[in-house]
């Protein structure tokens, strides 16, 4: 079979900056419902989007506005109001309820230094600036997605926050000080902080901050138990209060990123009385709480505490003036027969509720798509609003008065931005989706979703029925295996741009989603701790090489490529079919679950993949220890010397999966004289996101695989 793929570098750059050019939606706001003067009604849609700028070497941000004229339960009349507008120094911003003021807090650098303002902005007028670093009430404002929020009270008057707590400057010991001076013990200089993890190094002790626009007055609130961080908060019915949740940071704190299964409950603090109160168990983890428009109910999502870090969750409602709480939707085993297969997320969108308080829309992977699903709170009853919808992924930007706005993509189309009004409670009617920003279909990109199921000897007897591996393809020519990490995440079929790039090059890829991907019911996440490095890397050669018996692609020029534990699974299939696969890319692979589980910001995913319970006080036990070493690649790496294999990593400053696993394995195959080259990409984290990292990481992965394919 000849090439017919592209092999030259400038011709794979050209093409690269073409695809990067699409932007992704990040969020839309509903504004005020406003009657013009012929009687029409229309609201304004903001919304915001990334976009990779290769010369800037930067995501840039943009924000557009549209106007939909509608007739609340259908829309009219829709188009753009106005052009782009790149957003730049807004960390987070937010209009208040009536749409009449908006807040920003912005970062702006002043002789060299980084300030933070809170500004408040009325009609075209910026009516307020409060330097918020000079203040010194608090560290820097949070603007992640894991603590980080800005909310208005019910009432406009008052803004809530979360910062990082005060530290009083540290000197050293030698530091002599004047006695009216107020300032840490000398000697504190070097005292070590814990954080939060991967994405969230410099935020260790949250703390609630409320602005009172009129006096410009900051405070921070009191009454948060010492041993809770707290986050996610938001004003309580008719702003007695605030409700948040609480992470338990004792006696150490784990990363939090893709592990929403730490220790949390929701909790009210009383404003007046500086009273806390818990509202949930205690005994779980929580996320993502949202107060129903009549702000008589609160809905969050729920999960078992560690085991493993992304499970099936459970829906909960809690009553804010009975103080019950309901299991609204439970953890689903196995997929039903109309397809629902659980709720996996770890946060609802910012607005969520139907305009009746009576149901909750959720977007979440079912299977190996990205669908919307309406939950009527008080049977629990789910219904999918776009199963039916052709293939692809749906997310919810947000809710207003039962306007839907989401993002539409699939592997063939980039982001697109539609809106619906959600039907009546209790009508049957189909959503009718109106395109406000429309993308292109890009040509020469063919998919499918396959399904395949292991055969017997590959079962699970513990959980044997129904779990299957999903996976899809482009239907091309070469085949290149691109794996889900995790293990428990999922690849949906949404636009992806390395992947849109490879097909455009040439390639066929598989993307696998094997068994203890989340979207598949929690039997399939469960099936997998204890099994990694067998199951994992069986489920995935099985894909393959039933999709090679099609006889569509060369048996020889077949590459495998994954991150993370994705990369893990990729460098086991190196070692255990040493024969099969010509070319490897890893980034950031785990490498050795032994020697990683004292350096990563998440020791307990090292246990539970292991098989083993996890507990804040377990030690090091070298029967443990023993098991992990046998389940990770390393332990292969022998093997993979008798292949013509060559082996790609990338690696950065991690910390989940630190990049001394992938010198691990680096230093192996140099050993064994295994061709391998390394990349390093400093300043980046665990994803590898920076726009130069992202896109020198696609070029050399891109030329390594046209290289060692011998294409
Ligand atoms: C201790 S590293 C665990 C692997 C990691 N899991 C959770 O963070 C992983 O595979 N991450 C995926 C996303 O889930 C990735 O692509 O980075």
């Amino acid at each position: 079979m000849e090439s017919q793929v592209m092999t030259n570098p400038e011709d794979i750059s050209k093409l690269y900056r073409e695809l990067s050019l699409f932007p992704s939606l990040t969020r839309a706001d509903v504004g005020p419902v406003i009657t013009s003067q012929y009687g029409g009604k229309y609201s304004n849609i903001y919304t915001e989007w990334s976009q990779r700028d290769l010369e800037r070497n930067e995501n840039v941000k943009f924000c557009r506005q549209y106007i939909v004229f509608h007739d609340d339960k259908s829309v009219v009349y829709s188009g753009p109001s106005g052009n782009c507008t790149e957003i730049k120094g807004e960390l987070l911003s937010k209009d208040s309820p009536s749409g009449d003021m908006k807040a920003v807090v912005r970062e702006s650098i002043i002789k060299g230094e980084d300030k933070q303002f809170l500004e408040i902005w009325s009609k075209n007028i910026k009516v307020k600036s409060i330097n918020l670093t000079a203040l010194k009430k608090h560290g820097k404002v949070y603007e992640d997605d894991q603590f980080g929020c800005l909310v208005w009270s019910h009432s406009e008057t008052h803004l809530l926050y979360v910062a990082e707590r005060k530290r009083l400057k540290a000197e050293s010991f030698f530091q002599v000080w004047s006695s009216k001076h107020t300032h840490t013990p000398n000697g504190e200089q070097f005292v070590f902080y814990e954080d939060w993890g991967e994405t969230l190094v410099s935020k260790s002790s949250p703390v609630l901050c409320v602005l009172d626009i009129e006096g410009s007055n900051v405070s921070v609130l009191e009454g948060v138990p010492d041993n809770i961080s707290p986050g996610q908060a938001f004003w309580a019915p008719s702003d007695t209060g605030v409700v948040f949740v609480g992470w338990w940071h004792e006696p150490f704190r784990l990363g939090l990123k893709y592990s929403p299964n730490r220790r949390s409950s929701l909790f009210y603090v009383d404003l007046t009385g500086g009273q806390c109160e818990q509202l949930s168990s205690g005994s779980s983890a929580v996320c993502s709480p949202k107060l129903s428009p009549d702000q008589c109910r609160i809905i969050y999502l729920e999960c078992a505490v560690y085991g493993p870090h992304q499970q099936c969750s459970r829906l909960c409602m809690y009553d804010w003036y009975t103080k019950r709480t309901s299991v609204v939707v439970d953890v689903v085993k196995r997929p039903r027969e109309d397809g629902f297969a659980g709720i996996y997320s770890s946060s609802l969108s910012p607005l969520c509720w139907s305009a009746d308080s009576q149901r909750i829309l959720v977007s979440c992977p079912q299977g190996s798509r990205k669908d919307l699903l309406l939950v009527e709170t008080t049977t629990g009853s789910v219904t999918s609003l776009t199963s039916k919808s052709p293939g692809g992924s749906w997310s919810l930007l947000t809710i207003e008065r039962n306007l839907m706005v989401v993002s539409w993509s699939s592997p063939n189309c980039p982001p697109s931005l539609r809106v619906g009004f959600l039907p009546l409670g209790g009508s049957r009617e189909e959503v009718d989706w109106v395109v406000l920003e429309d993308s292109q279909t890009q040509p020469d990109i063919d998919w499918q979703i396959l399904n395949f199921t292991p055969p017997p000897e590959q079962d699970n007897s513990q959980y044997r029925k129904n779990i299957h591996s999903d996976s899809w393809t482009f239907s091309l020519y070469l085949l290149c295996l691109s794996l889900s990490g995790g293990p428990h995440s999922v690849i949906v079929a949404d636009w992806l741009l390395s992947s849109s790039v490879l097909c455009r090059m040439g390639f066929a890829i598989l993307l696998v989603n094997y068994r203890g991907s989340i979207g598949y019911g929690q039997d399939s996440i469960s099936s997998l701790p204890g099994n990694v490095g067998t199951q994992d890397v069986k489920d995935v050669q099985f894909a393959v090489e039933s999709v090679l018996r099609g006889g569509a692609f060369d048996e020889q020029k077949v590459a495998v490529a994954g991150g993370s534990h994705g990369g893990f699974v990729a460098c086991h299939l190196i070692g255990q079919y040493p024969e099969f696969y010509k070319a490897c890319v890893a980034r950031n692979p785990v490498i050795n679950l032994a020697s990683m589980i004292g350096s990563t910001d998440i020791p307990d995913w090292c246990m539970v993949e292991a098989g083993y319970n996890y507990s804040t006080d377990c030690l090091p036990d070298p029967a443990v220890w023993e098991q992990m070493l046998n389940k990770s690649p390393i332990k292969h790496v022998k093997q993979v010397k008798k292949a013509l294999l060559s082996l790609y990593h990338c690696f950065s400053d991690d910390k989940r999966v630190p990049p001394k696993q992938g010198i691990e394995y680096y230093r192996a195959l140099k050993a064994l004289q295994v061709p391998v080259r390394l990349l390093w990409y400093p300043g980046n984290n665990h994803s590898l996101s920076k726009v130069d990292a992202e896109s020198d990481g696609f070029m050399n992965i891109a030329l390594w695989m046209t290289q060692h394919l011998s294409l």
